[in-house]
């Protein structure tokens, strides 16, 4: 059955006892045999069993977690599988009452709660832990700020308990933030976060962009602007780059366009978070091509979500409304021939954030008059911008070393995955504040230690300073180019 009939076909059956036994987890939990296996190899087999998967998700440990927010009444139980991705599998859940539920102690059945009849939905995701499909993640926490003290991304289960509570951060980021809609997060547990569920009714999820049925032509404009203000809006208000937004990460929930599955989600400091922006732009742009939308050249759409102030707008910066108006009057449609060739070297720039990060091949097409790109990107840098990527070189220059001298402190290291300690841990201990702040130093580094991560940051930078064009050079240029206009 392929997921789209899977996701059609969820039912939820409006019967409170079907929900509070806590079914599924049962049904699962005898399944998974933890004893050891008498007949050979007794002391592998055991250590596979504990770490045995249903449906790639369900392992021993995660069902635990799940029994335990089954225990505390945050959910009542998991109906069945909306999704099942590359990396985690989304479920259904109703809410629990916020109380741990009764059990009959004659019976030994979870005793049923008289509710009114509308019950809270919850979508849970679950988080892979298998080592393969998360391999290339690193990329995206390497270089947040906020995970800048993660000491865990080389240990697989921390790995993934880190991405689940990035994308519980980011949510309520970008939640409460009030300008996009996203679904409400709702606690986050290790590999498993619970979330609001978006609901088109008798437990049918809400269609993402791409199965939504349009009524008109009209409304697949009105989408496509709306989802270039939403970047705008995620970059300048919550300060976050989506990094894998498309038809299949929104989802058409009450007639609006809700961001989801924003796990790989970085702030604009990270390095990479240009790059991210500009497949986002990309993937978007491709979608609505398709469905016959005049589009924006995405170049053109770059600036427009990274500028600080917009030339002539007159509305409210943070009021998707307004936004969409000036989308819709003021951004060129991608008509000519030169736009797509202004778009394929777009496509093809290393981006940067002020001069100093400028590279020399893109420098030369720069100076050879080919576009005048970088001059926008560059001249229009806005200060937060550049100081975001100031701070961020400070901040890298500390981490740097940092690592080396807390490594040692990280004992748990790899051999969490027969620990429970986890589970009893507190869920914050591998992120700091959502908000960046300016570092103060290493307070408690060793005198040498922080002198010879000095020098090597020293030597790092002089070291590239010899390939990189000069400073002064550039901004001659630049500022010769901007005069012109
Ligand atoms: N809060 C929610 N309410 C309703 N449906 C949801 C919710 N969150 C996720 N889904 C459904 O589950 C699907 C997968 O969710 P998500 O995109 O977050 O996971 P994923 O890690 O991207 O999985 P994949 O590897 O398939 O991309 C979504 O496409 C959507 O259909
Ligand atoms: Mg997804």
């Amino acid at each position: 059955m392929s997921l789209e009939d899977r996701f059609d076909r969820l039912t939820v059956s409006q019967r409170a006892s079907d929900h509070i036994n806590n079914q599924l987890l049962e049904k699962y939990s005898h399944k998974i045999k933890t004893d050891e296996l008498s007949f050979s190899k007794a002391k592998t087999s055991k250590d596979k069993a504990n770490r045995a998967t249903v449906e790639n998700v369900l392992d021993p440990r995660t069902m635990r977690f799940l029994k335990s927010m089954v225990n505390r009444g945050v959910i009542a139980d998991l109906n069945g599988c909306l999704s099942t991705g590359k990396e985690a599998n989304v479920y259904h859940a109703f809410a629990g009452t916020g109380k741990a539920p009764v059990i009959d102690e004659e019976t030994g059945q979870y005793e049923v709660l008289e509710t009114d009849g509308l019950r809270k939905e919850y979508a849970i995701k679950i988080y892979k832990t298998s080592i393969l499909v998360f391999k290339d993640r690193e990329r995206y926490v390497d270089g947040e700020f906020r995970f800048r003290n993660s000491r865990s991304q080389h240990n697989p289960r921390k790995m993934i308990k880190i991405w689940a509570e990035k994308e519980f951060r980011n949510l309520k980021r970008i939640h409460q933030s009030g300008v996009i809609p996203a679904p409400r997060p709702v606690e986050v547990k290790n590999n498993v976060l619970v979330m609001e569920f978006l609901s088109r009714g008798n437990g049918f999820a809400s269609p993402k962009l791409r199965d939504y049925p349009y009524r008109d032509r009209e409304e697949i404009f009105h989408y496509y602007h709306t989802m270039v203000a939403y970047m705008r809006l995620l970059y300048q208000v919550c300060r976050l780059v989506h990094a894998d937004l498309s038809e299949y990460n929104t989802i058409i929930h009450n007639d609006k366009l809700y961001m989801i599955d924003v796990s790989q989600s970085v702030e604009p400091e990270h390095p990479m978070s240009l790059d991210f922006l500009r497949m986002d732009i990309k993937n978007v742009n491709l979608y609505f091509e398709k469905m016959g939308v005049s589009i924006f050249p995405e170049r053109v759409i770059f600036q427009f979500v990274i500028s600080e102030s917009l030339e002539k707008f007159k509305g409210d910066y943070h009021n998707v409304i307004d936004l969409v108006g000036y989308i819709a009057k003021n951004l060129p449609i991608k008509s000519t021939e030169q736009d797509e060739a202004e778009d394929e070297i777009f496509r093809s720039l290393h981006l940067v954030r002020s001069l100093g990060g400028l590279e020399e091949r893109d420098f030369d097409r720069y100076t050879d008059g080919k576009f005048d790109l970088l001059k926008s990107l560059i001249a229009h840098d806005n200060e937060r911008n550049f100081a975001a990527s100031e701070q961020f070189e400070f901040d890298n220059a500390d981490h740097g070393s940092s690592s080396s001298l807390e490594e040692s402190s990280d004992e748990e290291g790899d051999n969490s995955s027969g620990g429970e300690e986890d589970e009893e841990s507190d869920d914050r201990e591998y992120y700091e504040d959502d908000e960046p702040k300016i570092l103060k130093g290493k307070k408690y580094e060793d005198k040498d230690i922080k002198k010879l991560r000095k020098q090597e940051a020293k030597d790092a930078k002089s070291e590239k300073r010899k390939t990189k064009v000069k400073k002064h050079i550039k901004k001659k240029l630049v500022k010769k180019t901007k005069s012109k206009k």
